[in-house]
């Protein structure tokens, strides 16, 4: 149990305090914070407080089972790691390679970022499943490149970022006056070779979060890979819709934390149209504000394969590095364990949408 002087942790918040006393503040503000005035930030908690749940009664099974499988990758619950950017942020010593022990250790996929701060190849070195989040550079034979580097680093799928046609506007880092990564810090799969304008040096400023991407870019891509592609920050129907006829192999429901366009709808929300998009085509997950078992039962109901998980395990990572990754997963499933336990499900594939009210 990680605890500090005066803290205990007995669930996914708590880990927010210990990460916020270990954190220098700016860094903090960059995990914590949202775009603008973070409505959609705390829209996607609260959508998850405003949903009740009605349990199932006298099903007489045994324990639930967790385990099952997304895109042909065994996971040993429906949570998965949302890419988050920057791990050496919270762990400087070791970054993304401490979240990718506690994710193997855990049997859980973690998508690794693109802007991670160590490389790809490094990460899987640490790391077991990892499907591999990718901003679509303009620079095609870039793009190309981190492509089959993740391939070769044996990533099993590709999480394109669709929600990202420029940065949100986020007013904490304006405040903070941070623009740019401490001396040291690198995004460290940036740098390798494969640029056309030949800059390599890792910088942020050399990320390019465009509004030039488009669908024929995700067709290109599907015709570069023959990984499973997901695209991430799926809020509309027709997007969904076009994205399945595209050839895409899964969606993210996502607002990207809310940390892009301010005042979209809580991810939860919006999961039903989008079910109903996409008829059980291809799997949907989602993401944004799942902090309790409670939340991950909600989204399963409502038709998610699975969630991922991004702010906490950035906790945990402050709070502890691997260890403090494992407590968060581990307290996670406990309560999901629980939460099936007590709505009469014996497995997330049992519950039903009716267990859902507004
Ligand atoms: C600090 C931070 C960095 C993030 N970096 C990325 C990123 O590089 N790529 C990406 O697709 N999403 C990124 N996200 C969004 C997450 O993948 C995810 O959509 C979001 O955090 C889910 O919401 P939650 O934090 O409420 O769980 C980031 C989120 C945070 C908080
Ligand atoms: C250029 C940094 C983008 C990372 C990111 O996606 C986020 O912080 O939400």
């Amino acid at each position: 149990m990680i605890r500090t002087t005066h803290m205990e942790v007995f669930n996914l918040r708590d880990f927010e305090d210990v990460a916020r006393e270990k954190l220098d503040p700016v860094y903090y503000d960059y995990f914590a914070s949202g775009a603008q005035d973070e409505v959609t930030l705390a829209a996607n908690e609260a959508a998850f407080r405003r949903l009740a749940l009605v349990p199932r009664i006298l099903r007489g099974h045994g324990p639930p089972r967790l385990a099952g499988s997304v895109l042909g990758c065994e996971s040993s619950m429906p949570v998965l790691l949302a890419p988050t950017a920057f791990h050496r942020l919270a762990w400087p010593s070791e970054g993304e390679a401490a979240t990718a022990r506690a994710a193997r250790e855990a049997g859980v996929i973690m998508i690794a970022a693109m802007l991670s701060t160590i490389t790809i190849e490094e990460i899987a070195a640490a790391g077991g499943t990892l499907w591999f989040q990718l901003y679509i550079q303009p620079d095609l034979g870039f793009t190309e490149s981190l492509v089959r580097r993740a391939e070769a680093a044996g990533c099993r799928a590709l999480v394109v970022t669709v929600d990202s046609p420029a940065l949100g506007r986020n007013e904490r880092g304006d405040r903070n006056d941070f623009h740019d990564l401490p001396p040291g810090i690198f995004c460290a799969n940036m740098r390798g070779s494969g640029r056309s304008d030949g800059r390599n040096d890792g910088h942020v400023r050399q990320v390019s979060l465009s509004p030039e991407i488009s669908w024929r870019h995700v067709e290109w891509l599907r015709g570069v890979t023959r990984l499973p592609i997901l695209l991430k920050g799926v809020l509309h129907p027709a997007d969904a819709a076009q994205a399945v006829s595209c050839g895409v192999d899964g969606l993210i429901v996502s607002n990207h934390g809310g940390r892009q366009l301010d005042t979209t709808p809580a991810t939860i929300d919006r999961l039903p149209v989008i079910a109903d998009a996409v008829g059980g085509q291809v799997p949907l997950l989602l993401d944004g504000g799942v902090r309790r078992g409670t939340d991950v039962v909600k989204a399963l109901a409502l038709g998610a394969s699975a969630v991922a998980l991004g702010r906490p395990v950035l906790w945990g990572l402050a709070g502890g590095g691997a260890d403090g990754v494992a407590q968060v997963l581990s307290l996670l499933r406990r309560e999901l364990e629980n939460a099936l336990t007590l709505c009469g499900a014996d497995s997330p594939g049992a519950l039903t949408k009716d267990q859902v009210v507004g």
